[in-house]
Parts: structure tokens; sequence; C-alpha cells
């Protein structure tokens, strides 16, 4: 039997829905060692916006892979609506995953072998609850009502991420999480993606952006730096600096 508790403690307004604390990432490749995460501790609070920015290398892709329960940490622990979901078996993790957290990869959200629509129905499954929105609304919603039974490899590539989005909403989650969700994108689709995002934000659910697009820094409550795997220790010129938050964050 799971040990993962199913009676999750319902959020309200304010509350921190994802938090990490002390979270490291230590690789070891051959004789190459990298410290890529050295204690982040962040929080997003339920109808917050959150972008994370920083130079290449600085660690935000590894941090969202242990937020998101792809990747465990090495030290520290990540909860989502109040339930730890870092340092379990894979099996659970991603069963937490599935139940409370939307994922948005670059071009990798959907089953090659699935339907646009079967991949849908797919995470709405896995959810383990009723879908809160049926397929053709999310379809409709992304901008695809017509390409439900096209695969993957038939989409261009506004589609496929029109198509990822709706895959990542698809179990109404608590917690969405976007790694470049604009990162190649025509400025039609990058409106879309983004006005999705903070629409979800706004139906209570935290969203955080790893970004290095202005635009997704402009629709975000709050903006985090990581510098070589630490939080909250330089700006950028790009983006909005007023609304750079540091006290917000421990590094
Ligand atoms: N699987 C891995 N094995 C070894 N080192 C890794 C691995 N993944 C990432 N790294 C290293 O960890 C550090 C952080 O990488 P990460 O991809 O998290 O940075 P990033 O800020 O997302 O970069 P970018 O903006 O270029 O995508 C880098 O030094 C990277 O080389």
């Amino acid at each position: 039997m799971s040990s993962v508790p199913d009676a999750v403690r319902a959020p309200f307004p304010g509350e921190e829905v994802l938090t990490a604390r002390e979270l490291y990432r230590f690789y070891r490749a051959g004789e190459e060692e990298t410290l890529a995460l050295r204690g982040v501790s962040l929080s997003v609070g339920r109808g917050e916006t959150v972008a994370v920015v920083g130079p290449s290398g600085s660690g935000k892709s590894t941090l969202l892979s242990c937020l998101a329960g792809l990747d465990e940490p090495s030290g520290g622990e990540v909860h989502v609506n109040g339930v730890r979901i870092s340092h379990r078996p894979e099996t659970e993790r991603a069963r937490l995953r599935a139940r409370h957290i939307g994922v948005l990869l670059q071009a990798r959200n959907l089953l090659p072998h699935l339907s646009v629509r079967d991949n849908i129905l797919l995470a709405q499954h896995a959810s383990g609850r009723r879908p809160a929105i049926p397929w053709q609304e999310l379809l409709g919603q992304v901008g695809l009502p017509a390409r439900a039974h096209a695969l993957p490899r038939q989409l261009s590539g506004g589609e496929v991420a029109r198509a990822g989005l709706a895959v990542a909403l698809a179990n109404t989650p608590a917690v969405l999480l976007a790694d470049e969700p604009t990162g190649e994108l025509d400025g039609g689709t990058e409106q879309l993606v983004l006005t999705m995002l903070r629409d979800r934000a706004a139906d209570d659910c935290a969203v955080l952006i790893v970004t290095h697009s202005a635009e997704a820094v402009r629709i975000a409550d709050r903006v985090i730096t990581l510098t070589d795997g630490r939080t909250g220790s330089t700006s950028t010129a790009d983006i909005r600096p007023e609304r750079q938050e540091q006290g917000h964050v421990r590094g």
C-alpha cells in the first residue's frame, strides 16, 4: 500500500502551495562534480505567479525538475499542497505529480504515439480525479479544436506548444511549473501561453515559470533570480528590477 497521504490539506488564499527548503543538487559525471543547487529556498502562494530567471547554467531547470519531483534533490525538501514530494520512490513522486502538479516542458509534454486528445485523457486519468474540464473544452481554450486526433509529429511547433499546455492543465493542478514555456514561439502563441498561465493563477493555482523572456517576467507577481545555484544574489538589466523581491527568498 502506498504511504502517500490521500487526505490533502486544502489550501486557503495566500497559503504557500509550493515550498522548497534548502535544496541542494549534486551531479557527478566521471571526474567532474557540479553543485547545481546550493541551498535554494522558495515558496509560491496560491494565486501567485513567480518567474525564475538567471544565467545559463545557474540551475533553473534543475530547480524545476526537483520541484516537479522529476528529479530528487541531494538535500532539502519540496512540499506541494502540504505533502512532501521529495525523497520518495519515483512511482510515488509520479503519482503526486499527476494529482497536484502541471508541468510544461518545452516540446516534451506529449507522448509521441498518442493523439492530442489521448495525451489529455491520459493526464486526466492519471490524476485519479474526475476531469474538471472536458478535453474538448481544453482544446478549445488553447485554440486547437480541430487537431484532437492528430499525432504530435503532425503538429507545427506552435501547435505542439498549445497541445502541451492543454496536457499540463488537464489535471487542474494546484501547482503549475513551466520551463521556458515561450522559448521559440511566435508572438501570438507566446501571448496565448502567458495569458493561460496567468489565468490559471487567477483560478488559485501557484504558477512558477523558468524563463529568459521579458514578456514572461512582465506577467509575474514576483521574480526570483538564480545565480550559480543560489537565489537572490543578482539582478538582470532586461527584466523589471522593481518587481524583483529578493527578500522573499533565502539563498
Ligand atoms: N544530468 C546532469 N549531469 C551533470 N551535470 C548537470 C546535469 N544537469 C545539469 N548539470 C549541470 O548543472 C548546472 C545547472 O544546469 P541547469 O540545466 O539546471 O541550468 P539552467 O539555468 O537551466 O541553464 P539554461 O538556462 O542554459 O537552460 C550546469 O552546470 C549543468 O552543466
